[in-house]
């Protein structure tokens, strides 16, 4: 590189020549190179444009008058296959009336250069293309950095930051589009919403900082618990989680919620001020249906926390769910007969473990 390119710390050109001459192209890329640039040859129209796509220079030097089609039709067809990019086309023309020099401009060129062309003034609009290329480098540079500052607004603003689960937002707008993908293939859908027992006693007596890592652990546990690859697990808000299952008929909903207090069980998270368990437990909410056109976000969301009401009133450490409710006699003792579990309205752990 030479020095006066090292000097300036502009960045070195890929210059695209274009001339018929083969003598006044080799001139001009001697000159070019001299500078520090490198340089690519075309002695035609259509290697020029090959040349072009292939090689992506950063400025291109064009002859007007050329066998066949002229530099105006080459700097036209450049523009077209560009795709929203912009090569500088400056054209290096004999011809010097101002309406070659408009149609040059008009054709896509950015500049008109009447040959024979001096060393100087090349020299001075090759810097002025190498402060635009440094421009536009940077322009390149910030957008990127911009889609990534985007990336990761749209990925914090639809996840809580203390479980790293979907927050409410996403949530809900999770469950909408499950609404409608079961709707369309009168599918059952299961959303459940959990709420740990007896948070604030736990905040009260071990403090926030272990309350903390307390949401943190339940998170992992019901995402772990969430097996198929659709299942979507969520936090609700303070320590309420939201859940939905779907292709998840009451019976699957029923063996979900067995896993989570068992589970819940196992990894005996210490509460010291539960008075339902020696461990950090949740309480439940579930609804399952097929959705119609009469479903919403709002009212499956009212169902399970009506559900949820329900389980901790009930006592808590349990799930409860009305449809279950709501089945036969017939059908509960078939299902329990199925999954060898005592299945009553709401859904318990029965042997302590
Ligand atoms: N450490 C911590 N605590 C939280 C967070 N969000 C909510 N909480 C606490 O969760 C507690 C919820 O208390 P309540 O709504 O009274 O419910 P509960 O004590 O769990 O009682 P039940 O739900 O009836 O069993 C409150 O003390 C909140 O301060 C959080 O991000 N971190």
């Amino acid at each position: 590189m030479s020095e006066l390119l090292q000097a300036s710390s502009l960045p070195a050109l890929r210059v695209l020549v274009v001339d018929d001459q083969a003598t006044a192209r080799r001139i001009l890329s001697a000159q070019l190179q001299a500078a520090g640039h490198q340089v690519l040859e075309a002695g035609s129209s259509d290697q020029a444009l090959t040349l072009f796509q292939a090689e992506s220079p950063d400025l291109v030097l064009l002859d007007v008058e050329m066998p066949g089609h002229d530099g105006y039709w080459v700097a036209s067809q450049m523009r077209a296959v560009e795709a929203g990019g912009w090569t500088p086309i400056i054209f290096l023309s004999s011809r010097d009336k101002d309406q070659d020099l408009w149609q040059g401009i008009e054709s896509g060129g950015d500049d008109y250069l009447i040959k024979p062309v001096s060393a100087t003034v090349l020299q001075a609009k090759l810097r002025a293309m190498q402060r635009l290329r440094r421009m536009q480098t940077r322009l390149l540079e910030l957008s990127d950095e911009l889609r990534f500052a985007n990336e990761q607004l749209t990925r914090l603003s639809h996840e809580d930051a203390l479980t790293g689960l979907p927050n409410r937002r996403a949530f809900d707008a999770r469950l909408q589009q499950e609404i409608l993908a079961a709707q369309r293939d009168k599918q059952t859908l299961t959303l459940v919403l959990c709420d740990i027992d007896y948070f604030k006693d736990f905040n009260d007596s071990l403090g926030h900082v272990e309350g903390d890592a307390c949401l943190q652990r339940v998170a992992r546990l019901l995402q772990e618990t969430c097996r198929r690859p659709r299942d979507y697990a969520a936090r609700y808000g303070g320590e309420e989680f939201a859940l939905i299952l779907p292709g998840t008929p009451r019976s699957g909903a029923m063996t979900f919620a067995r896993a989570v207090l068992r589970t819940l069980a196992l990894t005996a998270i210490q509460h010291p001020k539960s008075a339902v368990a020696p461990h950090v437990s949740v309480s439940g909410g579930i609804t399952t249906c097929i959705p119609d056109q009469s479903t919403t976000v709002e009212g499956l969301l009212r169902r399970a926390d009506d559900a949820l009401y329900t389980a901790k009133s009930r006592g808590r450490n349990c799930f409860f769910s009305f449809e279950m409710q709501m089945d036969t006699h017939e059908q509960r003792s078939a299902r329990a007969a199925n999954l060898g579990v005592d299945m009553g309205t709401d859904i318990r752990e029965p042997d302590p473990i």
